[in-house]
């Protein structure tokens, strides 16, 4: 089939699609592809750096107070439309997909208004604003988590996990730790605050460091792109089992070897923990859409997957809790069997399914 998929500002609404589109591929699916995103976005630099052909449309979100930005915003919503309406007329896709993320607004409403088949993909708890706003248009809504169903038509609703859940899911260890100067049979700790980093869990980390460091298990603390000279200027030396980096390009081909995560509670993070079956600490980012990091970590606390500790809640003693917990075997066994089973493992498959539906019933 011939598709286009536009998702993006953060990595939460990118890998989905990117993984959708690795399954298409697999399952020899994809005629041909094209990603829409926008130039300010995350997308702009992962997308083509994965070999997908990229285009952009300039969008901007809106602001949730009442602001002369809206306006622009809404101007920019309508030059959007008519590059939509070119880009959709010349490729001429089976189907339109959206991961969610203002980048995608224009797209898969022009494409809706063609009478081009639509799907949009929900990773969250809470719907996001966009997604609330093209599910009166598009055909199918795939969803993540059960809450967020009442947001939606119903009948348009299926639920089918992330796609990223099923491009880790049976990934193996392996010894790609070694690219970070760690040693690939030590057990180790991974701290990432989401695709852009947060600095309340990046300083947490660097005043744990000082623990993790004289630990037997190693860390490999990503501290975010544009955080990185910070931190760096904040530790001028560090212990030998502890790495610093900005980002991990392929986080896939790492995550297996983790046996704890520190991080936020994005949905997509989520969907990777939960289909390798990797233990969680988790930090929920408090200033997000109908608090949905909070929610998205309940699921996991409650089946004892993760412990969530609350922004205000990390102290002195965050350190030692997480050093005590990398060292409790059992404990760590148990809350790996709890991730394990929340993980979707078919989720793209799923998707695919919702995909070819929208187009048979079009
Ligand atoms: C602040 C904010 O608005 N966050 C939202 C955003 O988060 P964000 O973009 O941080 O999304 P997630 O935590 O869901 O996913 C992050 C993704 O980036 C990857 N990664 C991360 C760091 C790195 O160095 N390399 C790397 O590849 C992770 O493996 C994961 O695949 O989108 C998510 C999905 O809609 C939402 O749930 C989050 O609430």
């Amino acid at each position: 089939m011939r598709v286009i998929v536009s998702g993006g500002g953060t990595g939460g609404h990118i890998y989905p699609a990117l993984a959708l589109l690795e399954q298409l591929k697999k399952r020899d699916l994809l005629d041909d592809v094209l990603y829409i995103g926008t130039k300010r976005g995350l997308e702009r630099r992962i997308v083509p750096k994965a070999g997908i052909p990229f285009d952009t449309i300039e969008l901007q979100g809106f602001k949730r107070s009442l602001s002369l930005d809206n306006i622009k915003t809404v101007s920019r919503f309508l030059g959007g439309l008519s590059k939509a309406k070119h880009i959709l007329k010349t490729f001429k896709p089976d189907v339109v997909v959206g991961t969610g993320g203002y980048v995608s607004a224009a797209i898969l409403f022009e494409a809706a208004r063609l009478h081009i088949p639509t799907v949009i993909h929900e990773q969250n708890s809470v719907a996001g604003v966009t997604n609330k706003f093209l599910c009166h248009f598009v055909d199918k809504i795939g969803t993540v988590f059960p809450e967020v169903e009442a947001a939606f038509p119903a009948k348009k609703v299926q639920r089918v996990g992330n796609p990223r859940a099923q491009q880790v899911a049976n990934l193996l260890p392996n010894d790609r730790l070694a690219d970070f100067g760690l040693d690939p049979k030590r057990r180790t700790l991974l701290i990432f605050g989401g695709s852009r980093g947060a600095p309340m869990i990046n300083q947490a980390a660097v005043n744990a460091i000082p623990v993790f460091g004289q630990s037997n298990f190693q860390t490999l603390f990503v501290t975010g792109r544009r955080h990185f000279d910070t931190i760096q200027k904040q530790l001028p030396s560090l212990p030998d089992n502890v790495k610093v980096v900005p980002y991990v390009d392929d986080m896939p081909a790492i995550l297996p070897d983790i046996a704890l995560v520190i991080g936020r509670s994005g949905a997509t993070s989520i969907a990777e923990l939960t289909a390798l079956g990797i233990p969680s600490v988790l930090i929920p980012s408090p200033n997000v859409t109908g608090n949905h990091q909070f929610i998205n970590a309940q699921s996991l606390k409650k089946a004892g997957a993760a412990l969530v500790v609350p922004e205000p809640q990390l102290d002195d003693h965050f350190g030692q809790m997480v050093a005590d917990l990398m060292q409790d075997d059992v404990r760590l066994l148990d809350m790996t069997r709890a991730a394990k089973s929340l993980g979707v493992p078919d989720a793209s498959d799923r998707l695919i399914q919702l995909m070819q539906q929208a187009i048979k019933e079009h």
